[in-house]
Protein backbone atom coordinates (compact mmCIF):
# COMPACT_ATOMS: atom_id res chain seq x y z
CA UNK A 1 0.00 0.00 0.00
CA UNK A 2 1.78 3.22 -0.96
CA UNK A 3 2.41 5.13 2.05
CA UNK A 4 0.48 8.63 1.32
CA UNK A 5 -2.92 6.18 1.01
CA UNK A 6 -1.62 4.34 4.42
CA UNK A 7 -1.07 7.97 6.05
CA UNK A 8 -4.71 9.19 4.37
CA UNK A 9 -6.44 6.19 5.48
CA UNK A 10 -5.16 6.85 9.14
CA UNK A 11 -6.58 10.38 8.98
CA UNK A 12 -9.44 9.48 7.53
CA UNK A 13 -10.48 6.55 9.85
CA UNK A 14 -9.83 9.61 12.83
CA UNK A 15 -11.91 12.27 10.78
CA UNK A 16 -14.83 9.75 10.52
CA UNK A 17 -15.02 10.12 14.56
CA UNK A 18 -16.34 13.05 14.25
CA UNK A 19 -19.83 13.74 12.52
CA UNK A 20 -19.36 16.82 11.00
CA UNK A 21 -16.76 14.96 8.10
CA UNK A 22 -18.98 14.39 4.89
CA UNK A 23 -19.93 11.22 4.19
CA UNK A 24 -17.74 10.74 1.39
CA UNK A 25 -14.45 10.10 3.54
CA UNK A 26 -16.01 6.95 4.91
CA UNK A 27 -17.06 5.76 1.75
CA UNK A 28 -14.02 5.89 0.18
CA UNK A 29 -12.12 4.80 3.01
CA UNK A 30 -14.28 1.67 2.87
CA UNK A 31 -13.98 1.31 -0.70
CA UNK A 32 -10.03 1.18 -0.20
CA UNK A 33 -10.46 -1.79 2.68
CA UNK A 34 -13.30 -3.98 0.62
CA UNK A 35 -11.30 -3.52 -2.76
CA UNK A 36 -13.06 -3.18 -6.04
CA UNK A 37 -11.81 -6.28 -8.32
CA UNK A 38 -15.22 -5.84 -10.19
CA UNK A 39 -14.46 -2.92 -10.76
CA UNK A 40 -17.80 -1.29 -9.50
CA UNK A 41 -17.81 1.46 -5.98
CA UNK A 42 -20.57 1.72 -3.82
CA UNK A 43 -23.45 3.85 -5.65
CA UNK A 44 -23.26 7.28 -4.61
CA UNK A 45 -19.35 6.93 -5.25
CA UNK A 46 -19.97 5.14 -8.55
CA UNK A 47 -21.88 8.05 -9.26
CA UNK A 48 -18.80 10.62 -8.15
CA UNK A 49 -16.61 8.46 -9.64
CA UNK A 50 -18.82 8.34 -13.35
CA UNK A 51 -19.20 11.68 -13.14
CA UNK A 52 -15.59 12.70 -12.93
CA UNK A 53 -14.38 10.11 -15.39
CA UNK A 54 -16.46 11.93 -18.21
CA UNK A 55 -15.26 14.83 -17.52
CA UNK A 56 -11.49 13.93 -17.98
CA UNK A 57 -12.48 11.68 -20.94
CA UNK A 58 -14.14 14.28 -23.16
CA UNK A 59 -10.60 15.31 -24.87
CA UNK A 60 -9.37 11.93 -25.44
CA UNK A 61 -12.57 10.97 -26.88
CA UNK A 62 -13.26 13.49 -29.30
CA UNK A 63 -9.40 13.09 -30.21
CA UNK A 64 -10.48 9.06 -30.78
CA UNK A 65 -13.56 10.09 -32.87
CA UNK A 66 -11.67 12.72 -35.06
CA UNK A 67 -9.02 10.10 -35.81
CA UNK A 68 -11.04 7.71 -36.63
CA UNK A 69 -13.12 10.14 -39.27
CA UNK A 70 -9.71 11.37 -40.33
CA UNK A 71 -8.85 7.82 -41.54
CA UNK A 72 -12.05 7.42 -43.24
CA UNK A 73 -11.97 10.87 -44.88
CA UNK A 74 -8.66 9.94 -46.14
CA UNK A 75 -9.73 6.21 -47.19
CA UNK A 76 -10.75 7.21 -50.65
CA UNK A 77 -6.92 8.08 -51.57
CA UNK A 78 -5.36 5.15 -50.21
CA UNK A 79 -8.18 3.59 -52.38
CA UNK A 80 -7.60 5.21 -55.66
CA UNK A 81 -3.70 5.13 -55.58
CA UNK A 82 -2.58 2.14 -53.97
CA UNK A 83 -5.51 -0.47 -55.00
CA UNK A 84 -6.73 1.48 -58.27
CA UNK A 85 -10.40 -0.04 -57.70
CA UNK A 86 -13.63 0.38 -60.17
CA UNK A 87 -15.92 2.99 -59.77
CA UNK A 88 -18.79 1.22 -59.16
CA UNK A 89 -17.31 -0.22 -56.25
CA UNK A 90 -15.67 2.77 -54.92
CA UNK A 91 -19.22 3.87 -54.83
CA UNK A 92 -20.64 0.79 -52.63
CA UNK A 93 -17.38 1.61 -50.30
CA UNK A 94 -18.08 4.91 -49.92
CA UNK A 95 -21.84 4.96 -49.53
CA UNK A 96 -20.83 2.74 -46.06
CA UNK A 97 -18.05 5.52 -44.94
CA UNK A 98 -19.26 8.53 -45.54
CA UNK A 99 -23.43 7.79 -45.26
CA UNK A 100 -22.49 5.20 -42.83
CA UNK A 101 -20.07 5.71 -40.59
CA UNK A 102 -18.73 9.11 -40.61
CA UNK A 103 -22.19 10.59 -39.73
CA UNK A 104 -22.37 8.35 -36.67
CA UNK A 105 -18.98 9.38 -35.55
CA UNK A 106 -19.23 13.28 -36.41
CA UNK A 107 -23.19 12.86 -34.47
CA UNK A 108 -20.72 11.02 -31.60
CA UNK A 109 -18.20 14.34 -31.70
CA UNK A 110 -20.86 16.57 -31.22
CA UNK A 111 -22.27 15.30 -28.18
CA UNK A 112 -19.04 14.74 -26.78
CA UNK A 113 -17.98 18.47 -26.96
CA UNK A 114 -21.67 19.17 -25.98
CA UNK A 115 -20.71 17.62 -22.54
CA UNK A 116 -23.27 15.43 -22.29
CA UNK A 117 -24.06 13.37 -19.37
CA UNK A 118 -22.10 10.62 -18.00
CA UNK A 119 -24.19 7.52 -19.30
CA UNK A 120 -25.28 9.53 -22.07
CA UNK A 121 -21.53 9.63 -23.35
CA UNK A 122 -21.18 5.44 -22.99
CA UNK A 123 -23.89 5.13 -24.66
CA UNK A 124 -22.74 7.02 -27.40
CA UNK A 125 -19.45 5.68 -27.43
CA UNK A 126 -20.19 2.20 -27.25
CA UNK A 127 -22.56 2.49 -30.23
CA UNK A 128 -20.66 4.16 -32.38
CA UNK A 129 -17.69 1.85 -31.80
CA UNK A 130 -20.48 -0.89 -32.77
CA UNK A 131 -21.43 0.83 -36.13
CA UNK A 132 -17.48 1.74 -36.95
CA UNK A 133 -17.13 -2.31 -36.41
CA UNK A 134 -20.24 -2.94 -38.73
CA UNK A 135 -18.91 -0.75 -41.71
CA UNK A 136 -15.78 -1.72 -41.43
CA UNK A 137 -17.03 -5.59 -41.85
CA UNK A 138 -19.37 -4.51 -44.23
CA UNK A 139 -16.07 -2.68 -46.40
CA UNK A 140 -14.32 -5.94 -45.98
CA UNK A 141 -16.86 -7.76 -47.73
CA UNK A 142 -17.17 -4.81 -50.70
CA UNK A 143 -13.29 -5.14 -50.85
CA UNK A 144 -13.12 -9.08 -51.10
CA UNK A 145 -15.65 -8.63 -54.00
CA UNK A 146 -13.37 -7.08 -55.73
CA UNK A 147 -10.11 -9.25 -55.05
CA UNK A 148 -8.54 -7.06 -52.36
CA UNK A 149 -8.11 -8.36 -48.84
CA UNK A 150 -9.41 -5.73 -46.02
CA UNK A 151 -7.84 -6.93 -42.98
CA UNK A 152 -10.12 -8.07 -40.38
CA UNK A 153 -7.46 -7.00 -37.67
CA UNK A 154 -9.34 -3.65 -38.26
CA UNK A 155 -11.87 -4.27 -36.31
CA UNK A 156 -10.01 -5.39 -33.65
CA UNK A 157 -7.96 -2.04 -33.85
CA UNK A 158 -11.42 -0.13 -33.60
CA UNK A 159 -11.72 -1.58 -29.86
CA UNK A 160 -7.91 -1.12 -29.17
CA UNK A 161 -9.12 2.46 -30.03
CA UNK A 162 -11.94 2.30 -27.36
CA UNK A 163 -9.98 0.86 -25.02
CA UNK A 164 -7.00 2.98 -25.30
CA UNK A 165 -9.35 7.00 -25.16
CA UNK A 166 -12.67 5.55 -24.91
CA UNK A 167 -12.91 5.79 -21.17
CA UNK A 168 -16.01 3.34 -21.00
CA UNK A 169 -16.34 1.54 -18.09
CA UNK A 170 -15.06 -2.16 -18.47
CA UNK A 171 -18.43 -3.33 -17.69
CA UNK A 172 -20.15 -2.27 -20.58
CA UNK A 173 -16.93 -2.61 -23.00
CA UNK A 174 -15.76 -5.27 -22.56
CA UNK A 175 -19.16 -7.74 -22.80
CA UNK A 176 -19.60 -5.48 -26.02
CA UNK A 177 -16.41 -5.57 -26.90
CA UNK A 178 -15.95 -9.49 -26.67
CA UNK A 179 -19.52 -10.29 -28.51
CA UNK A 180 -18.44 -7.68 -31.06
CA UNK A 181 -15.50 -9.81 -32.00
CA UNK A 182 -17.49 -13.14 -31.31
CA UNK A 183 -19.80 -11.76 -33.65
CA UNK A 184 -17.54 -11.08 -36.38
CA UNK A 185 -15.54 -14.20 -36.21
CA UNK A 186 -19.16 -15.55 -36.88
CA UNK A 187 -19.67 -13.43 -39.49
CA UNK A 188 -16.04 -14.74 -40.99
CA UNK A 189 -16.20 -18.32 -40.50
CA UNK A 190 -19.96 -19.09 -41.78
CA UNK A 191 -20.54 -16.08 -43.89
CA UNK A 192 -17.25 -14.75 -46.12
CA UNK A 193 -15.63 -17.86 -45.42
CA UNK A 194 -11.96 -16.15 -46.37
CA UNK A 195 -9.41 -18.82 -47.34
CA UNK A 196 -7.68 -21.15 -45.47
CA UNK A 197 -4.63 -18.98 -44.54
CA UNK A 198 -6.69 -16.01 -43.44
CA UNK A 199 -7.52 -17.47 -40.26
CA UNK A 200 -4.31 -16.10 -39.19
CA UNK A 201 -5.47 -12.84 -39.79
CA UNK A 202 -9.11 -13.76 -37.36
CA UNK A 203 -6.55 -15.27 -34.52
CA UNK A 204 -4.67 -11.93 -34.70
CA UNK A 205 -7.55 -9.92 -34.53
CA UNK A 206 -8.61 -12.32 -31.55
CA UNK A 207 -5.68 -12.02 -29.64
CA UNK A 208 -5.93 -8.30 -30.26
CA UNK A 209 -9.32 -8.52 -28.38
CA UNK A 210 -7.94 -10.65 -25.76
CA UNK A 211 -5.26 -8.26 -25.00
CA UNK A 212 -6.85 -4.87 -24.99
CA UNK A 213 -9.68 -6.43 -22.87
CA UNK A 214 -6.96 -7.01 -20.18
CA UNK A 215 -5.64 -3.72 -20.72
CA UNK A 216 -9.04 -2.61 -20.63
CA UNK A 217 -9.56 -4.12 -16.96
CA UNK A 218 -6.05 -3.40 -15.47
CA UNK A 219 -6.16 0.31 -16.37
CA UNK A 220 -9.71 1.15 -15.03
CA UNK A 221 -8.53 -0.76 -12.16
CA UNK A 222 -5.48 1.72 -11.69
CA UNK A 223 -7.40 5.01 -12.53
CA UNK A 224 -10.15 3.97 -9.57
CA UNK A 225 -7.51 3.46 -7.23
CA UNK A 226 -5.79 6.59 -8.20
CA UNK A 227 -9.48 8.32 -7.85
CA UNK A 228 -10.02 6.86 -4.77
CA UNK A 229 -6.12 7.85 -3.38
CA UNK A 230 -6.55 11.74 -4.99
CA UNK A 231 -9.81 11.99 -3.95
CA UNK A 232 -9.26 10.98 -0.41
CA UNK A 233 -6.28 13.33 0.07
CA UNK A 234 -8.18 15.89 -1.03
CA UNK A 235 -10.70 15.87 1.13
CA UNK A 236 -8.61 14.60 4.59
CA UNK A 237 -6.37 17.70 3.12
CA UNK A 238 -9.07 20.02 3.34
CA UNK A 239 -10.64 18.92 6.50
CA UNK A 240 -9.94 19.68 10.45
CA UNK A 241 -8.64 16.40 12.15
CA UNK A 242 -10.27 17.05 15.02
CA UNK A 243 -13.63 18.13 14.02
CA UNK A 244 -14.03 17.05 10.72
CA UNK A 245 -15.03 20.68 9.82
CA UNK A 246 -13.29 22.62 7.09
CA UNK A 247 -9.46 23.48 8.13
CA UNK A 248 -8.83 27.06 7.93
CA UNK A 249 -6.74 26.82 4.80
CA UNK A 250 -9.85 25.03 2.88
CA UNK A 251 -12.70 27.47 5.00
CA UNK A 252 -10.85 30.55 3.87
CA UNK A 253 -10.88 29.50 -0.03
CA UNK A 254 -14.41 28.53 0.82
CA UNK A 255 -15.24 31.79 2.43
CA UNK A 256 -13.21 33.72 -0.51
CA UNK A 257 -15.44 31.79 -3.21
CA UNK A 258 -18.61 32.37 -1.15
CA UNK A 259 -17.86 36.62 -1.06
CA UNK A 260 -17.45 36.76 -4.64
CA UNK A 261 -20.22 34.60 -5.69
CA UNK A 262 -22.65 37.05 -3.13
CA UNK A 263 -20.98 40.32 -4.94
CA UNK A 264 -21.89 38.64 -8.26
CA UNK A 265 -25.03 38.08 -7.81
CA UNK A 266 -25.98 41.03 -5.01
CA UNK A 267 -27.11 38.82 -2.50
CA UNK A 268 -26.95 39.82 1.01
CA UNK A 269 -24.43 37.43 3.44
CA UNK A 270 -24.34 36.66 7.31
CA UNK A 271 -20.42 35.82 8.29
CA UNK A 272 -20.87 34.67 12.09
CA UNK A 273 -17.46 33.91 14.16
CA UNK A 274 -18.40 31.40 17.15
CA UNK A 275 -16.19 30.74 20.30
CA UNK A 276 -16.87 28.38 23.05
CA UNK A 277 -16.79 30.32 26.11
CA UNK A 278 -14.56 29.64 28.80
CA UNK A 279 -13.09 27.01 27.15
CA UNK A 280 -9.70 27.19 29.11
CA UNK A 281 -11.58 26.63 32.08
CA UNK A 282 -13.36 23.90 30.82
CA UNK A 283 -9.81 22.31 29.49
CA UNK A 284 -7.97 22.84 33.14
CA UNK A 285 -11.49 21.43 34.71
CA UNK A 286 -12.24 18.39 32.77
CA UNK A 287 -9.05 17.63 30.82
CA UNK A 288 -8.03 18.31 27.16
CA UNK A 289 -9.63 14.51 25.76
CA UNK A 290 -12.89 15.59 27.29
CA UNK A 291 -11.75 19.30 26.11
CA UNK A 292 -11.66 17.52 22.41
CA UNK A 293 -14.91 15.57 22.78
CA UNK A 294 -16.52 18.96 23.61
CA UNK A 295 -14.90 20.51 20.36
CA UNK A 296 -16.63 17.91 18.29
CA UNK A 297 -19.86 18.22 19.82
CA UNK A 298 -19.87 21.69 19.33
CA UNK A 299 -18.73 21.41 15.43
CA UNK A 300 -20.83 18.74 14.76
CA UNK A 301 -23.93 21.89 16.06
CA UNK A 302 -22.13 24.35 13.71
CA UNK A 303 -22.37 22.14 10.52
CA UNK A 304 -26.14 20.74 11.03
CA UNK A 305 -26.95 24.90 10.99
CA UNK A 306 -24.85 25.49 7.89
CA UNK A 307 -26.44 22.47 5.43
CA UNK A 308 -27.75 24.54 2.63
CA UNK A 309 -25.53 24.73 -0.84
CA UNK A 310 -24.40 28.01 -0.60
CA UNK A 311 -23.19 27.45 3.46
CA UNK A 312 -19.98 27.91 4.43
CA UNK A 313 -18.53 26.90 7.94
CA UNK A 314 -15.67 25.45 9.19
CA UNK A 315 -13.07 25.48 11.81
CA UNK A 316 -10.98 28.59 12.57
CA UNK A 317 -9.50 28.14 14.55
CA UNK A 318 -8.57 26.67 18.72
CA UNK A 319 -12.29 26.90 19.85
CA UNK A 320 -13.26 29.27 17.32
CA UNK A 321 -15.75 28.31 14.13
CA UNK A 322 -16.63 30.30 11.19
CA UNK A 323 -20.17 30.15 9.14
CA UNK A 324 -21.51 32.17 6.17
CA UNK A 325 -25.20 32.27 5.78
CA UNK A 326 -25.74 33.29 2.04
CA UNK A 327 -29.37 35.02 0.50
CA UNK A 328 -31.08 35.73 4.07
CA UNK A 329 -32.36 38.81 5.51
CA UNK A 330 -30.79 40.46 8.78
CA UNK A 331 -33.38 39.45 10.84
CA UNK A 332 -33.73 35.65 9.62
CA UNK A 333 -29.63 35.87 10.26
CA UNK A 334 -29.94 36.48 13.50
CA UNK A 335 -32.46 34.44 14.03
CA UNK A 336 -30.36 31.30 12.64
CA UNK A 337 -27.46 32.50 15.04
CA UNK A 338 -29.62 32.80 17.78
CA UNK A 339 -30.54 29.18 17.03
CA UNK A 340 -27.49 27.88 16.77
CA UNK A 341 -26.79 29.35 20.23
CA UNK A 342 -29.56 28.07 22.02
CA UNK A 343 -29.03 24.79 20.42
CA UNK A 344 -25.39 24.65 21.56
CA UNK A 345 -26.38 25.12 24.86
CA UNK A 346 -29.34 22.62 25.10
CA UNK A 347 -26.57 19.81 24.40
CA UNK A 348 -26.67 20.28 28.21
CA UNK A 349 -22.65 19.66 28.03
CA UNK A 350 -21.60 20.01 31.68
CA UNK A 351 -19.37 23.28 32.18
CA UNK A 352 -19.06 23.39 36.01
CA UNK A 353 -15.86 26.17 35.47
CA UNK A 354 -18.08 28.49 33.76
CA UNK A 355 -19.40 31.80 35.27
CA UNK A 356 -21.93 31.79 32.39
CA UNK A 357 -24.25 28.91 33.80
CA UNK A 358 -23.91 25.22 34.44
CA UNK A 359 -23.38 24.32 30.56
CA UNK A 360 -21.20 24.80 27.55
CA UNK A 361 -22.42 27.74 25.64
CA UNK A 362 -21.31 29.87 22.81
CA UNK A 363 -21.06 33.30 22.11
CA UNK A 364 -21.44 34.30 18.15
CA UNK A 365 -20.00 37.66 16.40
CA UNK A 366 -22.46 37.80 12.71
CA UNK A 367 -21.48 40.54 10.83
CA UNK A 368 -24.62 41.47 8.11
CA UNK A 369 -23.39 42.34 4.61
CA UNK A 370 -26.50 43.96 3.35
CA UNK A 371 -25.94 44.82 0.12
CA UNK A 372 -21.86 43.06 -1.12
CA UNK A 373 -19.56 45.29 -2.55
CA UNK A 374 -16.50 44.02 -4.77
CA UNK A 375 -14.21 47.23 -2.90
CA UNK A 376 -15.17 45.47 0.49
CA UNK A 377 -12.50 42.62 1.46
CA UNK A 378 -13.80 39.06 2.93
CA UNK A 379 -11.05 40.37 5.69
CA UNK A 380 -12.68 43.20 6.47
CA UNK A 381 -16.03 41.22 7.19
CA UNK A 382 -14.30 38.71 9.43
CA UNK A 383 -12.51 41.58 11.47
CA UNK A 384 -15.76 42.85 11.95
CA UNK A 385 -17.52 39.54 12.87
CA UNK A 386 -14.46 39.23 15.24
CA UNK A 387 -15.08 42.73 16.91
CA UNK A 388 -18.77 41.73 17.28
CA UNK A 389 -17.71 38.07 19.20
CA UNK A 390 -15.67 40.18 21.82
CA UNK A 391 -18.67 42.24 22.11
CA UNK A 392 -20.72 39.48 22.59
CA UNK A 393 -18.03 38.12 25.44
CA UNK A 394 -17.95 41.49 27.16
CA UNK A 395 -21.47 41.89 27.36
CA UNK A 396 -21.50 38.51 29.75
CA UNK A 397 -21.20 35.60 26.68
CA UNK A 398 -23.61 33.35 25.51
CA UNK A 399 -25.21 36.24 23.53
CA UNK A 400 -25.15 37.17 19.73
CA UNK A 401 -23.98 40.35 18.94
CA UNK A 402 -24.98 41.64 15.40
CA UNK A 403 -24.35 44.62 13.62
CA UNK A 404 -24.67 45.75 9.77
CA UNK A 405 -21.13 45.32 7.76
CA UNK A 406 -22.78 48.66 5.94
CA UNK A 407 -23.52 50.54 9.56
CA UNK A 408 -20.01 49.93 11.06
CA UNK A 409 -16.86 51.77 11.01
CA UNK A 410 -14.03 50.20 8.67
CA UNK A 411 -11.81 47.61 10.66
CA UNK A 412 -7.83 48.41 10.32
CA UNK A 413 -7.15 45.02 8.46
CA UNK A 414 -4.19 42.50 8.69
CA UNK A 415 -5.33 39.67 6.70
CA UNK A 416 -4.80 39.61 3.08
CA UNK A 417 -8.59 37.54 1.94
N1 LIG B 1 -9.06 20.45 24.11
C1 LIG B 1 -8.70 21.35 23.22
N2 LIG B 1 -8.56 22.63 23.60
C2 LIG B 1 -8.22 23.55 22.70
C3 LIG B 1 -8.00 23.21 21.35
N3 LIG B 1 -7.68 24.35 20.69
C4 LIG B 1 -7.70 25.36 21.58
N4 LIG B 1 -8.03 24.88 22.80
C5 LIG B 1 -8.11 25.60 24.07
O1 LIG B 1 -9.06 26.64 23.99
C6 LIG B 1 -8.73 27.56 25.03
C7 LIG B 1 -9.00 28.95 24.56
O2 LIG B 1 -8.83 29.82 25.63
P1 LIG B 1 -9.02 31.37 25.54
O3 LIG B 1 -8.65 31.86 24.17
O4 LIG B 1 -8.27 31.97 26.68
O5 LIG B 1 -10.52 31.63 25.68
P2 LIG B 1 -11.61 31.02 26.64
O6 LIG B 1 -10.99 30.31 27.80
O7 LIG B 1 -12.52 30.19 25.81
O8 LIG B 1 -12.35 32.26 27.18
P3 LIG B 1 -13.34 33.22 26.40
O9 LIG B 1 -13.12 33.01 24.93
O10 LIG B 1 -12.94 34.59 26.83
O11 LIG B 1 -14.70 32.85 26.84
C8 LIG B 1 -7.29 27.31 25.42
O12 LIG B 1 -7.24 26.77 26.71
C9 LIG B 1 -6.81 26.27 24.42
O13 LIG B 1 -5.93 25.34 24.98
C10 LIG B 1 -8.14 21.84 20.97
O14 LIG B 1 -7.96 21.46 19.82
N5 LIG B 1 -8.49 20.96 21.94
Amino acid sequence: MPRHRDQALRDAQQLERSRAAPWTIGAIRRQLDYGFRWLRFEPALEREFEHDLNRSARANRIALLAMAALTILLAPVFDTVVFDLPVAANTKIRLVQYAGMLPVLVLAIVACARGVSARLAEAIMTIQFVAIVAGLMGVRVLLMEQGVDFPVEFTAVGFVGIVALGRVRSRIIIPVGVLTALLVIAIEVWGIRPPHAAYYHLAAAGTLVLIAAYLQYTSEYSMRGAWLDQRLLELVSRRDGLTGLLNRHALESSLTVAHAHAVREGLGYGLAMIDIDQFGRYNNGYGHPAGDQTLREVAQMVESYARRPLDVCGRYGGEEFTALWIGESGDRLEAHAENLRAAVQALHMEHKRSTVGPWVTVSVGLCYVSAPDENDSLSAVLATADRLLYKAKRQGRNRVATGSFESLPRPALTGNL
